[in-house]
């Protein structure tokens, strides 16, 4: 996939399908919108996702997103785009009047010949374009459009915001069915306090990153991809009251602890999936206490995957081998 990031000094000459928004999340929505530029894939055209540039902006918590930037292109790259653009958001880019988007951006700089949106889409100066527009001017334009219905869950629209509640809630169940996927986070594995493995409970820690959309603090029954194999796992997202003197001041990290898994995995690259919230992040007399609850925690996980199983199926501990 080639990424065309923050600038306005580009043309693809081929012709293209394109689908155009904020796309954070990718969720079931915006892939019904991918999944039709894919089928213009097989006719010949390329497929161009076209977004705006968010810079990482450090400390803003508004700019969280499900799946940050570099999250989003692995996405989208394994998905079967050929181009994504996050194309600057100056603003003489803000003050582009709608037809003037169309004309200068969809028609000549990204040559396209099929244009997929939600009916909602809205652009150009104070979002005054909309589908009716784009409608109207794509037989001048020579591009075919064409307008999707909004995927609904539980009887209203799929929407990024609205995930973006769930999580905050933690409400992973509904969060993982909007994406089709369980909310993760992926992220090398560094060094803790060495504490875990003295309790029998070792873990990999991942801080959490500054771009990524919180979840709750408290702990999550969930599954860890490393080295392609998937384990099941309790992991706790929070600051660790019980051994940290400061808890209000140190780092938030991720810990996962990984049901049958004991080698060593400083370094290694991660991904945890977040599937279920199980119960807030406490302060433990002790390490004991903390032992005993984390017993439970397993319990709970084991049961919790016994139960729903994956794709309908019971499984085991270890679920996909590479
Ligand atoms: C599933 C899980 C649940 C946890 N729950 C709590 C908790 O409720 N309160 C707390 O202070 N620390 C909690 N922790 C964090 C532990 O205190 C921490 O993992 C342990 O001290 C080991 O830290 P280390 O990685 O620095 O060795 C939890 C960790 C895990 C993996
Ligand atoms: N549930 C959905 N079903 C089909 N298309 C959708 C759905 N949600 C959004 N779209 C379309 O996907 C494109 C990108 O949407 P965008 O990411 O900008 O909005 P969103 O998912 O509704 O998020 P937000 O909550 O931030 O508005 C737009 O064309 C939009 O209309």
């Amino acid at each position: 996939m080639q990424v065309i990031c923050n600038t306005e000094d580009f043309q693809i000459t081929e012709k293209t399908a394109v689908t155009l928004g904020k796309f954070d999340g990718i969720h079931k929505g915006h892939q019904r919108l991918l999944n039709a530029l894919l089928e213009k894939k097989k006719q010949g055209l390329k497929t161009v996702v076209f977004t705006f540039f968010v810079p990482p902006i450090p400390g803003r918590e508004d700019v969280r997103q499900l799946t940050p930037n570099d999250e989003k292109k692995k996405f989208l790259e394994a998905y079967g785009i050929d181009y994504l653009i996050e194309y600057p958001f100056t603003e003489k880019v803000r003050h582009t009047a709608p037809k003037d988007f169309i004309r200068e951006i969809l028609f000549k700089k990204l040559c396209a010949a099929f244009v997929a949106a939600g009916p909602d889409f809205c652009f150009g100066y104070e979002r005054k374009g909309n589908v009716a527009l784009l409608e109207k001017m794509s037989s001048l334009c020579g591009y075919e459009f064409e307008v999707f219905d909004k995927v609904s869950y539980k009887g209203e629209p799929i929407s990024s915001s609205r995930i973006r509640a769930c999580i905050s809630e933690g409400q992973m169940e509904d969060a993982c069915e909007m994406l089709d996927r369980p909310f993760s986070l992926s992220g090398t594995v560094i060094h803790g306090k060495a504490i875990g493995h003295t309790i029998g409970f070792a873990t990999m820690n991942l801080v959490w990153p500054e771009d990524k959309l919180l979840v709750p603090i408290g702990v999550y029954l969930s599954k860890v991809k490393i080295g392609g194999n998937t384990y099941q796992a309790i992991t706790n997202v929070g600051h660790r009251p019980t051994v940290e003197k400061d808890a209000a001041k140190s780092d938030l990290l991720l810990e996962a602890h990984l049901l049958q898994y004991s080698q060593m995995a400083y370094g290694e690259e991660i991904e945890v999936s977040l599937f279920h919230y199980e119960r807030p992040e406490v302060r433990f007399s002790g390490l004991d206490a903390l032992k005993e609850q984390l017993k439970k925690d397993t319990l709970a996980c084991v049961t919790y995957f016994e139960e729903r199983g994956n794709d309908g199926k019971k499984e085991g501990f270890i679920e996909e081998k590479a």
